[in-house]
């Protein structure tokens, strides 16, 4: 057994269900409110309105309790409730890797997207009920609610990958997702919040 510092848990089974985003057993829930996603729209006016008038919840993830600690494989599933800020689609803050690992991501309700980002090309990746995208070493990733129910997905990644916030506030993730004609979303180059 390789000198962990932490001690890897118990084998265990998860149950979860991708019409809630629920898991159990179940770790830490994590909710993210519209305050928590300060720079990131576009229009600050826009958001600050939206933080004023009740601080709406973005996203939520509920993890398993399988820990972010070496050697382990921690799994998450996140809930982006539907909307827009000035028409530009709710998002999670999006993060780099600090330590560049891949992460799979596995789409279970509602309709959404995969944003990532090397620093030069931006990508995108449709996600629905079924679709896996995959999250390569080095690619900034953010996931964006394009429908109008909830939008869930399974996250499965490196206990020791880390969340590199500040990234993703210098550098953008290359593109904007707005609301477009029918269900096809809109794409303006990213630049940066006055
Ligand atoms: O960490 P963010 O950018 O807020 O996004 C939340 C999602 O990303 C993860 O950090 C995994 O990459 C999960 O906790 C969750 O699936
Ligand atoms: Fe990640």
């Amino acid at each position: 057994m390789p000198p962990f510092a932490t001690p890897p848990i118990s084998p265990l089974s998860i149950t979860f269900d991708g019409q809630t985003g629920t898991m159990s057993p179940e770790g830490p829930v994590l909710t993210r409110r519209m305050s928590d996603l300060a720079g990131l729209f576009a229009d600050t006016a826009a958001w600050e309105a939206a933080v004023a008038d009740g601080d709406p919840v973005v996203y939520q993830v509920a993890s398993s309790p399988v820990p972010e600690a070496e050697g382990e494989l921690p799994q998450s599933i996140t809930t982006i409730l539907p909307g827009t800020v000035a028409g530009e689609f709710h998002m999670t803050k999006g993060h780099q890797h600090p330590n560049p690992q891949g992460e799979i991501y596995l789409g279970l309700s509602g309709t959404g997207g995969l944003l990532l980002f090397d620093g030069e090309r931006p990508q995108w990746i449709d996600m629905a009920p079924g679709v896996i995208g995959y999250i390569p070493p080095g690619w900034a990733h953010r996931s964006v609610n394009t429908g109008d129910e909830p939008y869930r997905f399974l996250a499965v990644y490196p206990g020791n990958a880390g969340h590199d916030y500040g990234w993703v506030l210098a550098n953008g993730m290359g593109h904007r997702v707005y609301r477009g004609e029918g269900a096809t979303p809109r794409f303006e180059p990213f630049t940066a919040t006055p």
